[in-house]
């Protein structure tokens, strides 16, 4: 038998480790270059950096502001560059790439569709241009020695009125030509309830599609009810706030109520992002995160990025920082990766060979690297001694 994984894995071993990516925004997610070069060639002239490096920062410092509406307002500039088939097939490849070197061996990225008409783009042509993109980027990835799957999640916004029509555009699209998994709402979440777009998730149930909802991020637990009783959510976008309704009492017993020990007896995937939660004031600190707790009650947590600009995250980042805030270990790790993979919108069968056929034994390696080195390093302080 295997035994226990003690050490924090390196930095340089996160990395190598397969990850899944249940949560993460396309327009959220572009380098800082390749916006400079779309805006060149679209005239687009109102950036706030003109360099990469810079505007990088800025995106960071923009994002970093405390408040959700505050966040949302930096991706009027990503949007901006993203108005046309070459763009959005140069930023779907791109996003796939990078994933890729990142370890990342299965991601479901999500946009809004209707956010890129301004140039007079159709719904079906942004949807295929940035289809196109996810498989070149999945080829490129090939040739450079990694392995990744991605797949389209299309998000509707939540203040607009049309997300009947992008499910029903989720709906057509979806399936393994295309590779459109499912359907999203986003954006700022106070005054804009789920249940405002009830028409759009009762389609999607008769059609027998899986949809994620923001929820609990921004807003408290009445957004996370109505997610999932009202609307039918099948994972919940961050759902950080479901610890207002867990209890921790002084001797660090535990309580549950009948909200948070729903969503835990039904294994509702949470798709908890730490940077962005603490850029828009949903949580306080990597320490403090619910992640942590959440974890440990083993609720169904998953680890995300949400915005890799905007946070300047990638997925290795993000289990650096809990690595560091909890000790967490390559047993934590493929944890939380079975738990993305198992909660993920693609086919059973298809899920089930992600698990054995890749993750665990991307993890099986790792561990058997560590005893290695744990083995040589204790041997060779033996052959010291002597
Ligand atoms: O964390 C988020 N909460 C709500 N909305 C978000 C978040 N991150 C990005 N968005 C919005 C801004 C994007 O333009 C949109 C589609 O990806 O989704
Ligand atoms: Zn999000």
């Amino acid at each position: 038998m295997m035994s226990q994984i003690t050490s924090a894995p390196a930095p340089e071993q996160i990395r190598r480790a397969p990850k899944v990516l249940l949560h993460d925004h396309l327009d959220g997610g572009l380098r800082p270059g390749t916006i400079i070069d779309l805006a060149r060639e679209v005239g687009y002239e109102a950036l706030p950096e003109t360099e990469a490096d810079k505007l990088g920062i800025w995106f960071r410092e923009a994002a970093d502001s405390g408040s959700l509406p505050r966040y949302l307002e930096t991706f009027a500039h990503t949007c901006a560059v993203m108005q046309t088939k070459e763009a959005l097939f140069r930023v779907a490849a791109e996003c796939a790439e990078d994933l890729a070197e990142d370890g990342v061996v299965y991601a479901e990225i999500r946009y809004a569709p209707e956010q890129h008409l301004e140039r007079g783009l159709s719904l079906e042509e942004v949807v295929e241009a940035v289809n196109d993109g996810f498989r070149e980027g999945e080829r490129r990835a090939k040739a450079n020695g990694h392995r990744i799957r991605v797949g389209a999640l299309l998000t509707a916004m939540r203040h607009a009125a049309r997300a009947l029509e992008i499910a029903e555009l989720a709906n057509r699209y979806r399936g393994p030509e295309s590779g459109v998994v499912g359907f999203d709402i986003a954006g700022a979440e106070a005054g804009f309830p789920p249940t405002r777009h009830l028409d759009a998730f009762e389609y999607l149930k008769r059609e027998n599609n899986h949809f994620t909802i923001h929820a609990g991020e921004a807003f408290g637990l009445p957004s996370i009810w109505q997610a999932l009783q009202w609307c039918g959510a099948d994972r919940l976008g961050h759902g950080v706030r479901i610890i207002d309704d867990i209890e921790v009492a002084e001797d660090g017993s535990v309580k549950l109520g009948r909200l948070a020990s729903y969503v835990r007896d039904k294994r509702i995937p949470l798709e908890m992002c730490p940077t962005s939660n603490l850029q828009t004031g949903a949580a306080t600190s990597y320490a403090e995160h619910p992640i942590g707790l959440l974890r440990r009650l083993h609720f169904r947590a998953t680890v995300n990025t949400d915005n890799r600009l905007m946070s300047g995250t990638s997925m290795t980042r993000e289990f650096e920082h809990l690595v560091d805030a909890f000790g967490y270990t390559l047993d934590d790790m493929q944890w939380f990766t079975v738990n993305a993979m198992k909660s993920a919108f693609i086919p059973f069968d298809e899920r089930l060979a992600m698990i054995n056929d890749v993750i665990k034994p991307g993890y099986a390696e790792l561990k058997s690297e560590w005893l290695f080195q744990q083995t040589a390093s204790t041997s060779g302080s033996v052959a010291a001694a002597h």
